[in-house]
């Protein structure tokens, strides 16, 4: 498929100063509909103020006559047709953009201004003039297409021209007043063109940044969440989820300096599922992995969210029990054997029953570290599977 670059995307084209890709300009047109909108409607609201305004001349100079009654009639045709278009933009704002309606009017309006030529022949050269600042206002002060300007700028300067040919002029003189007026029509159009080749210019600068804000967005969230899966396998053991060994380790430490520092209690806990190689045996790796994610999301859910569960290793874990005594996690811990003996594990259409040997020991300032406690749990483990497992022991 061809995907325009953006150089493609924002090309301005250089006579008519819009967008050369259709989709582009259908975009640009859109994001400035409703200001566009706002102008024209203003535009023309002064447009058609002028236009009824004149005709207190005319009344100056005709008085209540048949004549003025044809010109007065005109004006307010013009200027009814102009609020018209000014009343409709407020539903339609994309009429603005479009700007064959605005052209239409610029056509018509041209046409009604030639019955003053031929009505009022006594203010030919004011009309001219008046004509030339209608010609520079059409591109400067009506926002429309400036192509579609030069159409009513046109029509206008070859109207003229005939209504001052019906008149029986030399035609020296009418090549004379053709240059005088293309003159506005062509500094309009260069100044039109300039404006609005300017603005496309902006639109294309600023959609280019909000894109380029966007993927600088994406990328700063895709680095966060990198971050963050880095962090999560740098501290979780990947089956389980639960903290890994050099996590916990570091945990402990900071709870060893908290029982020295206030005196706290902290108990640590080694738990080993009991006959957890015949459930592999018999189902498989695949059940046994599943076993220990079960476990593992048993004893988070059941312990307080203060208490710290590693895994040890194999079928093995680690509970730290912050401000728990001995005593307390006994208990504690016995609630938790309880439980997972009294529910089957459901998994992959099994119900595997479970118990686990709980070895507890309560950590004391005199502890150097994780290992000397580990080494007493593990000392206690050895007694409570020689006991019989499923049991909580002490030592
Ligand atoms: N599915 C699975 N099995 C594991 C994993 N890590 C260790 N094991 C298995 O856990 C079993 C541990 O067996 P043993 O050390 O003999 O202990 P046990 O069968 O639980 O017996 P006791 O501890 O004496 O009650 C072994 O079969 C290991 O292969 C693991 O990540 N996934």
């Amino acid at each position: 498929m061809f995907l325009p670059t953006t150089a493609d995307r924002y090309h301005i084209s250089t006579w008519g100063g819009e967008f050369t890709d259709p989709t582009t300009e259908r975009a640009y047109r859109e994001h400035v509909e409703q200001s566009t909108a706002k102008s024209l409607i203003v535009a023309l609201r002064v447009w058609a103020a002028l236009v009824v305004l004149f005709g207190f001349l005319d009344f100056l100079a005709l008085g209540f006559s048949e004549g003025f009654i044809h010109l007065i009639s005109t004006r307010v045709l013009s200027a009814s047709l102009l609020l018209l278009l000014a009343w409709r933009l407020r539903t339609k704002p994309q009429l603005s953009t479009e700007g064959y309606a605005v052209t239409a009017l610029e056509v018509v309006g041209f046409f009604l201004f030639f019955l003053i030529y031929i009505i009022r022949p006594d203010i030919v050269s004011w009309n001219i003039g008046v004509t030339l600042i209608i010609l520079i206002s059409l591109y400067i002060f009506v926002p429309n297409r400036v192509v579609l300007s030069n159409i009513g700028a046109a029509f206008g300067i070859a109207g003229t021209i005939y209504c001052i040919a019906l008149r029986d002029v030399a035609p020296t003189l009418l090549v004379g007043l053709t240059f005088v007026l293309l003159f506005p029509a062509i500094i309009g159009y260069a100044a039109g063109l300039r404006l609005q080749t300017g603005q496309r210019q902006q639109y294309a600068l600023f959609n280019e940044t909000v894109r380029v804000n966007q993927s600088l967005q994406e990328e700063i969230k895709r680095r966060e969440h990198l971050e963050l899966e880095l962090k999560l396998q740098a501290t979780t053991d990947p089956l389980t989820g639960l903290f890994n060994r050099r996590q916990y380790e570091s945990l402990f430490q900071r709870e060893l300096d908290r029982v020295r520092r206030h005196a706290s209690a902290l108990s640590l806990c080694v738990v080993d599922l009991d006959h957890f190689k015949k459930i592999n045996d018999e189902h498989g790796h695949d059940v046994g992995d599943q076993v220990l994610k079960h476990v593992s999301r048993l004893f988070v859910d059941t312990l307080r969210n203060t208490d710290i569960v590693g895994r040890f290793g194999g079928e093995e874990f680690i509970l730290l029990l912050p401000d728990t005594d001995l005593r307390c996690a006994v208990q504690v811990l016995n609630r938790l054997r309880e439980r997972l003996h009294s529910s089957l594990v459901p998994v992959e259409g099994l119900s595997i029953q479970l118990t686990a040997t709980f070895a507890v020991t309560e950590v004391s300032k005199q502890d150097e570290g994780i290992e000397d406690v580990i080494r007493r749990a593990d000392r206690a483990l050895y007694d409570g599977k020689k006991a019989g497992r499923n049991c909580v022991v002490a030592s």
